[in-house]
Protein backbone atom coordinates (compact mmCIF):
# COMPACT_ATOMS: atom_id res chain seq x y z
CA UNK A 1 0.00 0.00 0.00
CA UNK A 2 1.21 3.14 -0.63
CA UNK A 3 -0.30 6.46 0.74
CA UNK A 4 0.46 9.87 -0.39
CA UNK A 5 -0.68 13.23 1.25
CA UNK A 6 -2.31 15.80 -0.44
CA UNK A 7 -1.23 18.73 1.89
CA UNK A 8 -3.61 21.80 1.99
CA UNK A 9 -3.38 22.68 5.58
CA UNK A 10 -7.40 22.06 7.07
CA UNK A 11 -8.29 20.83 3.47
CA UNK A 12 -5.38 18.07 3.51
CA UNK A 13 -6.51 14.24 2.56
CA UNK A 14 -4.85 11.12 1.81
CA UNK A 15 -4.43 9.07 -1.49
CA UNK A 16 -4.51 5.85 -0.97
CA UNK A 17 -3.22 3.55 -3.66
CA UNK A 18 -3.29 -0.44 -3.33
CA UNK A 19 -4.36 -3.74 -5.81
CA UNK A 20 -7.50 -5.18 -4.44
CA UNK A 21 -8.28 -1.61 -2.47
CA UNK A 22 -11.92 -1.72 -3.58
CA UNK A 23 -12.68 -4.76 -2.28
CA UNK A 24 -11.48 -3.28 1.29
CA UNK A 25 -13.37 -0.24 0.30
CA UNK A 26 -15.67 -0.43 3.54
CA UNK A 27 -12.78 -0.34 5.81
CA UNK A 28 -11.79 3.54 4.78
CA UNK A 29 -15.24 4.57 4.41
CA UNK A 30 -17.39 3.07 7.06
CA UNK A 31 -15.93 5.76 9.72
CA UNK A 32 -17.00 8.49 7.01
CA UNK A 33 -20.49 7.12 7.10
CA UNK A 34 -21.24 7.81 10.74
CA UNK A 35 -23.62 4.78 10.89
CA UNK A 36 -25.63 6.44 8.17
CA UNK A 37 -26.64 5.90 4.73
CA UNK A 38 -24.03 7.02 1.87
CA UNK A 39 -24.67 7.77 -1.92
CA UNK A 40 -22.32 6.00 -4.19
CA UNK A 41 -22.29 7.55 -7.66
CA UNK A 42 -21.71 5.95 -10.76
CA UNK A 43 -22.06 5.08 -14.66
CA UNK A 44 -23.40 2.33 -15.94
CA UNK A 45 -19.56 0.62 -17.61
CA UNK A 46 -18.50 0.92 -13.80
CA UNK A 47 -21.23 -1.93 -12.57
CA UNK A 48 -19.03 -4.64 -11.68
CA UNK A 49 -17.31 -2.80 -9.89
CA UNK A 50 -20.50 -0.97 -7.76
CA UNK A 51 -20.40 -4.89 -7.18
CA UNK A 52 -17.45 -5.10 -5.44
CA UNK A 53 -17.88 -2.26 -3.44
CA UNK A 54 -21.27 -3.01 -2.30
CA UNK A 55 -20.05 -6.28 -0.98
CA UNK A 56 -17.22 -4.21 1.31
CA UNK A 57 -20.08 -2.38 2.40
CA UNK A 58 -22.72 -5.17 3.02
CA UNK A 59 -19.79 -6.95 4.92
CA UNK A 60 -18.83 -4.07 7.11
CA UNK A 61 -22.81 -2.94 7.34
CA UNK A 62 -22.54 0.16 5.99
CA UNK A 63 -25.65 0.85 4.33
CA UNK A 64 -25.88 2.84 0.93
CA UNK A 65 -27.92 3.76 -1.88
CA UNK A 66 -26.28 3.76 -5.68
CA UNK A 67 -27.04 6.20 -8.46
CA UNK A 68 -26.15 5.19 -11.74
CA UNK A 69 -25.71 7.69 -14.24
CA UNK A 70 -25.41 7.87 -18.25
CA UNK A 71 -21.70 7.67 -19.24
CA UNK A 72 -20.27 9.85 -21.46
CA UNK A 73 -18.79 13.37 -21.51
CA UNK A 74 -22.22 14.97 -22.15
CA UNK A 75 -23.62 13.67 -18.51
CA UNK A 76 -21.11 16.61 -17.17
CA UNK A 77 -24.30 18.84 -17.72
CA UNK A 78 -26.69 21.25 -16.12
CA UNK A 79 -29.54 19.08 -16.92
CA UNK A 80 -27.33 15.93 -14.97
CA UNK A 81 -26.10 18.23 -11.97
CA UNK A 82 -29.66 18.84 -11.26
CA UNK A 83 -31.12 15.37 -11.41
CA UNK A 84 -28.33 14.09 -9.23
CA UNK A 85 -28.59 17.02 -6.73
CA UNK A 86 -32.13 16.35 -6.39
CA UNK A 87 -32.05 13.07 -6.19
CA UNK A 88 -28.93 13.47 -3.24
CA UNK A 89 -31.82 16.02 -1.71
CA UNK A 90 -34.13 12.82 -1.64
CA UNK A 91 -31.93 10.90 0.08
CA UNK A 92 -31.58 13.69 2.96
CA UNK A 93 -27.73 13.83 1.98
CA UNK A 94 -26.40 15.91 4.99
CA UNK A 95 -23.10 18.87 5.00
CA UNK A 96 -21.35 16.39 7.31
CA UNK A 97 -22.19 13.09 5.21
CA UNK A 98 -19.83 11.80 2.09
CA UNK A 99 -21.01 10.73 -1.50
CA UNK A 100 -18.83 8.22 -3.35
CA UNK A 101 -17.72 8.86 -7.04
CA UNK A 102 -16.97 5.89 -8.45
CA UNK A 103 -16.18 6.29 -11.75
CA UNK A 104 -13.58 7.80 -13.99
CA UNK A 105 -12.94 11.57 -14.15
CA UNK A 106 -16.92 12.69 -15.37
CA UNK A 107 -18.46 10.93 -12.68
CA UNK A 108 -15.28 12.77 -10.29
CA UNK A 109 -15.99 16.50 -11.58
CA UNK A 110 -19.88 15.73 -11.41
CA UNK A 111 -19.85 14.52 -7.94
CA UNK A 112 -17.40 16.61 -6.39
CA UNK A 113 -19.68 19.88 -8.15
CA UNK A 114 -22.76 18.55 -6.84
CA UNK A 115 -20.79 17.78 -3.05
CA UNK A 116 -19.41 21.69 -3.40
CA UNK A 117 -22.95 23.51 -4.14
CA UNK A 118 -25.36 20.87 -2.11
CA UNK A 119 -26.51 22.78 0.83
CA UNK A 120 -23.49 24.83 0.10
CA UNK A 121 -20.92 22.50 0.75
CA UNK A 122 -21.05 19.02 1.63
CA UNK A 123 -17.88 15.89 1.77
CA UNK A 124 -16.93 13.48 -1.27
CA UNK A 125 -14.95 10.38 -1.50
CA UNK A 126 -13.19 10.49 -4.95
CA UNK A 127 -12.87 6.13 -6.13
CA UNK A 128 -11.46 6.75 -9.53
CA UNK A 129 -12.12 3.78 -12.14
CA UNK A 130 -9.96 5.17 -15.00
CA UNK A 131 -6.47 5.50 -15.14
CA UNK A 132 -7.33 9.39 -16.19
CA UNK A 133 -9.07 10.02 -12.95
CA UNK A 134 -6.18 7.95 -11.09
CA UNK A 135 -3.43 9.83 -12.09
CA UNK A 136 -5.38 12.97 -12.03
CA UNK A 137 -8.66 13.83 -12.26
CA UNK A 138 -9.56 11.95 -8.41
CA UNK A 139 -6.54 14.69 -6.77
CA UNK A 140 -6.46 18.24 -7.08
CA UNK A 141 -10.18 19.55 -5.97
CA UNK A 142 -10.92 20.84 -9.69
CA UNK A 143 -14.71 20.03 -10.10
CA UNK A 144 -17.60 20.88 -12.74
CA UNK A 145 -19.24 20.63 -15.45
CA UNK A 146 -19.11 22.24 -19.23
CA UNK A 147 -20.89 24.70 -20.51
CA UNK A 148 -22.59 24.99 -24.25
CA UNK A 149 -19.64 28.15 -24.68
CA UNK A 150 -16.90 25.58 -23.35
CA UNK A 151 -15.15 23.06 -21.11
CA UNK A 152 -15.26 22.97 -17.49
CA UNK A 153 -16.98 26.39 -17.38
CA UNK A 154 -19.19 26.30 -14.52
CA UNK A 155 -17.34 24.32 -11.45
CA UNK A 156 -15.70 25.00 -7.78
CA UNK A 157 -12.28 24.15 -6.56
CA UNK A 158 -13.79 21.10 -3.97
CA UNK A 159 -11.28 18.85 -2.55
CA UNK A 160 -12.48 15.34 -1.56
CA UNK A 161 -11.99 13.88 1.95
CA UNK A 162 -10.19 10.74 0.37
CA UNK A 163 -8.83 9.52 -2.65
CA UNK A 164 -9.23 5.07 -3.19
CA UNK A 165 -7.26 4.07 -5.86
CA UNK A 166 -7.14 0.17 -6.87
CA UNK A 167 -5.19 -0.09 -10.06
CA UNK A 168 -7.03 -3.61 -10.60
CA UNK A 169 -10.41 -1.75 -11.70
CA UNK A 170 -7.81 -0.99 -14.70
CA UNK A 171 -8.54 -4.46 -16.24
CA UNK A 172 -11.90 -3.67 -17.64
CA UNK A 173 -10.69 -0.08 -19.08
CA UNK A 174 -11.07 -0.52 -23.14
CA UNK A 175 -7.40 0.26 -24.58
CA UNK A 176 -8.67 4.09 -26.07
CA UNK A 177 -9.70 4.92 -22.45
CA UNK A 178 -6.16 3.63 -21.20
CA UNK A 179 -4.11 5.18 -23.62
CA UNK A 180 -6.51 8.77 -23.35
CA UNK A 181 -5.62 8.47 -19.47
CA UNK A 182 -1.72 7.85 -20.16
CA UNK A 183 -1.59 11.12 -21.91
CA UNK A 184 -2.39 12.65 -19.07
CA UNK A 185 0.61 10.48 -17.14
CA UNK A 186 3.01 11.41 -19.42
CA UNK A 187 1.88 15.23 -19.25
CA UNK A 188 4.06 15.03 -16.04
CA UNK A 189 7.03 14.09 -17.88
CA UNK A 190 6.45 17.29 -20.04
CA UNK A 191 5.92 19.56 -17.67
CA UNK A 192 9.06 19.26 -15.05
CA UNK A 193 10.48 15.70 -15.43
CA UNK A 194 12.33 14.88 -18.35
CA UNK A 195 13.54 11.41 -16.55
CA UNK A 196 9.59 10.21 -15.98
CA UNK A 197 9.25 11.11 -19.70
CA UNK A 198 12.09 8.82 -20.68
CA UNK A 199 10.65 6.15 -18.28
CA UNK A 200 7.68 6.42 -20.19
CA UNK A 201 9.28 5.95 -23.70
CA UNK A 202 10.72 2.81 -22.52
CA UNK A 203 7.90 1.58 -20.53
CA UNK A 204 4.55 2.89 -22.12
CA UNK A 205 3.68 0.42 -24.41
CA UNK A 206 3.98 -2.07 -21.39
CA UNK A 207 1.97 -0.28 -19.38
CA UNK A 208 -0.89 0.02 -21.93
CA UNK A 209 -0.39 -3.90 -22.55
CA UNK A 210 -1.88 -4.60 -19.12
CA UNK A 211 1.80 -4.56 -16.98
CA UNK A 212 0.86 -4.53 -13.09
CA UNK A 213 4.06 -2.95 -11.88
CA UNK A 214 4.30 -0.16 -14.45
CA UNK A 215 0.79 0.66 -14.04
CA UNK A 216 1.61 0.88 -10.18
CA UNK A 217 4.30 3.09 -10.69
CA UNK A 218 3.20 5.29 -13.13
CA UNK A 219 -0.02 5.99 -10.61
CA UNK A 220 2.15 6.50 -7.66
CA UNK A 221 4.77 8.91 -9.59
CA UNK A 222 1.98 10.77 -11.22
CA UNK A 223 -0.48 11.33 -7.67
CA UNK A 224 2.80 12.18 -6.02
CA UNK A 225 3.25 15.07 -8.80
CA UNK A 226 0.30 16.55 -8.95
CA UNK A 227 -0.29 16.44 -5.18
CA UNK A 228 2.72 18.55 -5.08
CA UNK A 229 2.24 21.19 -7.71
CA UNK A 230 -1.45 21.39 -5.77
CA UNK A 231 -0.14 21.70 -2.73
CA UNK A 232 1.95 24.51 -4.29
CA UNK A 233 -1.16 26.65 -5.63
CA UNK A 234 -4.19 25.30 -4.80
CA UNK A 235 -6.22 27.83 -6.13
CA UNK A 236 -4.38 28.61 -9.60
CA UNK A 237 -3.84 31.86 -8.60
CA UNK A 238 0.20 31.62 -8.92
CA UNK A 239 1.11 30.35 -11.60
CA UNK A 240 2.50 27.21 -10.69
CA UNK A 241 -0.94 24.87 -11.02
CA UNK A 242 -1.28 26.40 -14.60
CA UNK A 243 1.49 23.93 -15.36
CA UNK A 244 -1.35 21.35 -15.33
CA UNK A 245 -2.88 22.76 -18.26
CA UNK A 246 -0.03 21.74 -20.95
CA UNK A 247 -1.71 20.77 -23.94
CA UNK A 248 -5.12 22.13 -22.56
CA UNK A 249 -5.74 25.27 -24.20
CA UNK A 250 -5.07 23.75 -27.88
CA UNK A 251 -6.56 20.14 -26.35
CA UNK A 252 -10.32 21.83 -24.91
CA UNK A 253 -10.12 23.62 -28.48
CA UNK A 254 -9.98 20.79 -29.81
CA UNK A 255 -12.89 18.79 -27.94
CA UNK A 256 -15.16 21.84 -28.12
CA UNK A 257 -14.66 21.49 -32.08
CA UNK A 258 -15.44 17.87 -32.00
CA UNK A 259 -18.95 18.40 -30.01
CA UNK A 260 -17.17 16.93 -26.46
CA UNK A 261 -17.72 13.58 -28.19
CA UNK A 262 -16.38 10.14 -28.45
CA UNK A 263 -14.87 11.46 -31.90
CA UNK A 264 -12.02 12.76 -29.28
CA UNK A 265 -11.73 11.72 -25.32
CA UNK A 266 -10.18 14.67 -23.39
CA UNK A 267 -7.15 12.59 -23.06
CA UNK A 268 -6.72 12.58 -26.94
CA UNK A 269 -7.21 15.85 -26.87
CA UNK A 270 -4.31 16.90 -24.40
CA UNK A 271 -2.14 14.19 -26.38
CA UNK A 272 -2.58 16.66 -29.75
CA UNK A 273 -2.67 19.90 -27.80
CA UNK A 274 0.71 18.87 -25.97
CA UNK A 275 2.21 17.90 -29.59
CA UNK A 276 0.86 21.05 -30.63
CA UNK A 277 2.06 23.00 -27.58
CA UNK A 278 5.70 21.59 -28.10
CA UNK A 279 4.96 22.36 -32.11
CA UNK A 280 4.59 25.80 -31.66
CA UNK A 281 6.86 26.11 -29.50
CA UNK A 282 9.58 24.71 -31.57
CA UNK A 283 7.85 26.99 -34.10
CA UNK A 284 9.00 29.95 -32.24
CA UNK A 285 12.44 29.13 -31.66
CA UNK A 286 11.82 28.40 -27.55
CA UNK A 287 12.14 24.52 -27.87
CA UNK A 288 14.65 22.53 -29.87
CA UNK A 289 12.69 21.01 -32.83
CA UNK A 290 14.30 17.11 -32.09
CA UNK A 291 12.10 17.92 -28.63
CA UNK A 292 8.74 18.54 -30.33
CA UNK A 293 9.40 15.73 -32.37
CA UNK A 294 10.05 13.17 -30.18
CA UNK A 295 6.95 14.30 -28.24
CA UNK A 296 5.07 13.49 -31.25
CA UNK A 297 6.68 10.61 -31.98
CA UNK A 298 5.77 8.68 -28.51
CA UNK A 299 2.21 9.64 -28.78
CA UNK A 300 2.21 7.70 -32.38
CA UNK A 301 4.20 4.75 -30.83
CA UNK A 302 1.33 4.60 -28.32
CA UNK A 303 -1.59 5.22 -30.74
CA UNK A 304 -2.28 8.93 -29.65
CA UNK A 305 -2.57 11.47 -31.42
CA UNK A 306 0.17 13.69 -32.54
CA UNK A 307 -1.73 16.70 -33.96
CA UNK A 308 -4.60 18.08 -35.71
CA UNK A 309 -5.18 15.74 -39.01
CA UNK A 310 -4.24 12.53 -36.78
CA UNK A 311 -6.99 13.75 -33.81
CA UNK A 312 -9.73 14.12 -36.91
CA UNK A 313 -10.18 17.71 -36.66
CA UNK A 314 -10.14 19.80 -39.50
CA UNK A 315 -11.37 23.64 -38.39
CA UNK A 316 -9.92 26.64 -39.58
CA UNK A 317 -7.06 28.12 -36.60
CA UNK A 318 -9.74 31.18 -36.62
CA UNK A 319 -12.35 28.77 -35.64
CA UNK A 320 -9.95 26.97 -32.91
CA UNK A 321 -8.82 30.30 -31.52
CA UNK A 322 -12.23 31.10 -30.95
CA UNK A 323 -12.98 28.51 -29.01
CA UNK A 324 -9.74 29.42 -27.13
CA UNK A 325 -11.28 32.63 -26.27
CA UNK A 326 -13.48 30.83 -23.49
CA UNK A 327 -10.07 29.32 -21.46
CA UNK A 328 -10.35 29.96 -17.74
CA UNK A 329 -6.78 31.55 -18.15
CA UNK A 330 -8.31 34.58 -20.27
CA UNK A 331 -7.14 37.76 -18.73
CA UNK A 332 -7.95 41.39 -20.11
CA UNK A 333 -7.37 40.32 -23.22
CA UNK A 334 -4.88 37.83 -22.97
CA UNK A 335 -4.35 34.36 -23.05
CA UNK A 336 -1.19 32.86 -20.90
CA UNK A 337 -0.25 29.68 -22.95
CA UNK A 338 1.79 26.64 -21.43
CA UNK A 339 4.90 26.39 -24.03
CA UNK A 340 7.97 24.81 -23.49
CA UNK A 341 11.45 25.30 -23.71
CA UNK A 342 12.33 21.45 -24.01
CA UNK A 343 11.32 18.42 -22.44
CA UNK A 344 10.36 18.86 -18.67
CA UNK A 345 10.76 22.55 -19.64
CA UNK A 346 7.14 24.09 -19.64
CA UNK A 347 6.46 27.46 -18.78
CA UNK A 348 4.05 30.00 -18.79
CA UNK A 349 4.07 32.39 -21.64
CA UNK A 350 1.70 36.05 -21.20
CA UNK A 351 2.97 37.38 -24.60
CA UNK A 352 1.39 34.79 -26.90
CA UNK A 353 -0.02 36.54 -29.66
CA UNK A 354 -3.44 34.58 -30.72
CA UNK A 355 -3.01 36.01 -34.71
CA UNK A 356 0.20 33.93 -34.86
CA UNK A 357 -1.38 30.82 -33.14
CA UNK A 358 -4.37 30.95 -35.57
CA UNK A 359 -1.68 31.23 -38.45
CA UNK A 360 0.35 28.31 -36.93
CA UNK A 361 -3.08 25.90 -36.76
CA UNK A 362 -3.54 26.80 -40.28
CA UNK A 363 -0.21 25.76 -41.71
CA UNK A 364 -0.57 22.60 -38.96
CA UNK A 365 -3.83 21.75 -41.33
CA UNK A 366 -2.61 21.87 -44.49
N1 LIG B 1 -10.80 17.57 -12.33
C1 LIG B 1 -9.64 17.42 -12.92
O1 LIG B 1 -8.58 17.82 -12.42
C2 LIG B 1 -9.59 16.73 -14.25
C3 LIG B 1 -8.36 16.28 -14.75
C4 LIG B 1 -8.35 15.61 -15.97
C5 LIG B 1 -9.55 15.36 -16.65
N2 LIG B 1 -10.72 15.78 -16.12
C6 LIG B 1 -11.99 15.48 -16.79
O2 LIG B 1 -12.17 14.07 -16.74
C7 LIG B 1 -13.01 13.68 -17.84
C8 LIG B 1 -12.42 12.50 -18.54
O3 LIG B 1 -12.29 11.45 -17.60
P1 LIG B 1 -12.15 9.94 -18.09
O4 LIG B 1 -11.16 9.84 -19.18
O5 LIG B 1 -11.99 9.14 -16.87
O6 LIG B 1 -13.56 9.70 -18.78
P2 LIG B 1 -14.92 8.97 -18.32
O7 LIG B 1 -15.25 9.27 -16.92
O8 LIG B 1 -15.90 9.31 -19.37
O9 LIG B 1 -14.52 7.44 -18.42
C9 LIG B 1 -14.14 6.91 -19.67
C10 LIG B 1 -15.01 5.69 -20.03
O10 LIG B 1 -14.61 4.59 -19.22
C11 LIG B 1 -15.76 3.99 -18.60
N3 LIG B 1 -15.23 3.39 -17.38
C12 LIG B 1 -14.84 4.01 -16.25
N4 LIG B 1 -14.21 3.13 -15.45
C13 LIG B 1 -14.22 1.94 -16.08
C14 LIG B 1 -13.69 0.66 -15.77
N5 LIG B 1 -12.94 0.46 -14.68
N6 LIG B 1 -13.90 -0.34 -16.64
C15 LIG B 1 -14.60 -0.13 -17.79
N7 LIG B 1 -15.09 1.07 -18.16
C16 LIG B 1 -14.89 2.08 -17.31
C17 LIG B 1 -16.72 5.12 -18.46
O11 LIG B 1 -18.03 4.64 -18.35
C18 LIG B 1 -16.50 5.87 -19.78
O12 LIG B 1 -17.20 5.23 -20.80
C19 LIG B 1 -13.13 14.90 -18.73
O13 LIG B 1 -14.39 15.48 -18.54
C20 LIG B 1 -12.03 15.81 -18.23
O14 LIG B 1 -12.33 17.16 -18.45
C21 LIG B 1 -10.76 16.46 -14.93
O1 LIG C 1 -5.77 19.89 -11.98
C1 LIG C 1 -5.48 20.77 -12.78
O2 LIG C 1 -5.18 21.93 -12.43
C2 LIG C 1 -5.50 20.49 -14.24
O3 LIG C 1 -5.40 21.41 -15.04
C3 LIG C 1 -5.65 19.07 -14.68
C4 LIG C 1 -6.19 18.90 -16.09
O4 LIG C 1 -5.70 17.67 -16.57
C5 LIG C 1 -7.71 18.85 -16.15
O5 LIG C 1 -8.12 18.48 -17.44
C6 LIG C 1 -8.43 20.06 -15.69
O6 LIG C 1 -9.81 19.80 -15.51
C7 LIG C 1 -8.34 21.20 -16.66
O7 LIG C 1 -8.66 22.34 -15.96
P1 LIG C 1 -9.31 23.62 -16.61
O8 LIG C 1 -9.14 24.62 -15.51
O9 LIG C 1 -8.55 23.96 -17.85
O10 LIG C 1 -10.73 23.29 -16.89
ZN1 LIG D 1 -6.74 17.10 -18.39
Amino acid sequence: MTTIQVSLGERSYPVVIESGLLSRAADHLAPLARGRRMAIVTDANVAPHLDTLARSLDTAGVAYEAIVLPPGEATKSWAQLEALTDRLLELGVERGDHVVALGGGVIGDLVGFATAILKRGCGFVQIPTTLLAQVDSSVGGKTGINARAGKNLIGAFHQPAMVLIDPDVLDTLPRRDLAAGYAEVVKYGLIDDPDFFAWCEANGAALLAGDASARVYAIAHSVAAKARIVGEDEFETTGRRALLNLGHTFGHALEAEAGFSTRLLHGEGVAAGCALAFAYSADLGLCPREDADRVAAHWRSVGLPDGLAAAGIDASGATLVEHMRHDKKMSAGTLPFLLARGIGRTYLDKTVDLARVEAFLDAQAR
